[in-house]
């Protein structure tokens, strides 16, 4: 799975992807990551990527002209184009789900705004969908592109130490996860459930399933709704 990601903070990518299991992902060749810095293909000799809104208003909004031509750059001798996404509060907001999905792909084009936002001419052309971390706004997109990147690249064979990691993770099956002990048995008087430490494992698996459930039904109700109805 390769991820191109075009920012104006590439560091920043640089930085947090060569950690844990991205990191690891990355060196045993499951995932790719590149961080493209657009600011690199402004023809301005200012090295300028932004500027004012037509029409008035705050704030700076990105150029078209880097974006394409940094789009270009990446793409180029490509037989098909990668989905691009741009990283955006308007968009579809992330879940499991989606990153299931996303997690198909062989290669993704992350694109990440600043500022007060981009150009529309390039969400127009260049961007197949948006998507959103959640409702809220943040200063740019490169938090949301590594959040996507984290939560896709952890669904590709190979990149978690044991598959089943996983499959008992909250939101997995629409489900949040049981909770979860280690040692020691008793801590400054609390005990670990009983059931935990008996050994048999058909009637852990059933009190997990009983807890999954009953932690969804108290904690997130609306996911717990959805589970009913797909049962
Ligand atoms: C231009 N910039 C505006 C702020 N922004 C977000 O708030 C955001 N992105 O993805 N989920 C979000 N929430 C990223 C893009």
């Amino acid at each position: 799975m390769k991820f191109d990601v075009l920012t104006l903070f590439p560091e920043t990518f640089e930085l947090v992807m060569k950690e844990s299991i991205i990191g690891r992902a990355q060196e045993k060749g499951l995932v790719e990551v590149n961080a493209i810095d657009i600011r690199d293909y402004t023809k301005d000799k200012h090295r300028k990527v932004d500027d004012y809104p037509f029409g008035g208003g705050s704030g700076m909004v990105m150029m078209c002209q880097p974006v394409f031509d940094a789009f270009r750059a990446v793409t180029q001798g490509l037989d098909t184009k990668p989905r691009v996404i741009f990283m955006s509060p308007q968009g579809r907001v992330l879940t499991q789900k989606m990153a299931v999905e996303l997690s198909k792909e062989e290669h993704l084009i992350l694109l990440c705004g600043h500022y007060e936002g981009i150009d529309e001419r390039i969400i127009e052309e260049l961007v197949d969908e948006e998507i959103s971390i959640g409702d809220y706004v943040l200063t740019g997109g490169e938090l949301p592109a590594m959040v996507l990147i984290d939560c896709v690249s952890r669904l590709i064979p190979g990149v978690l130490s044991s598959e089943g990691s996983f499959s008992d993770e909250s939101h997995f099956n629409g489900l949040l996860e049981y909770p979860q002990y280690t040692r020691p048995a008793e801590y400054e008087g609390r005990p670990v459930p009983e059931i935990l430490l008996s050994g048999h494992h058909a009637n852990i698996q059933k009190w997990r399933a009983e807890q999954s459930l009953e932690r969804t039904r108290k904690k997130r109700p609306d996911l717990y709704e959805e589970y009913l109805k797909g049962k």
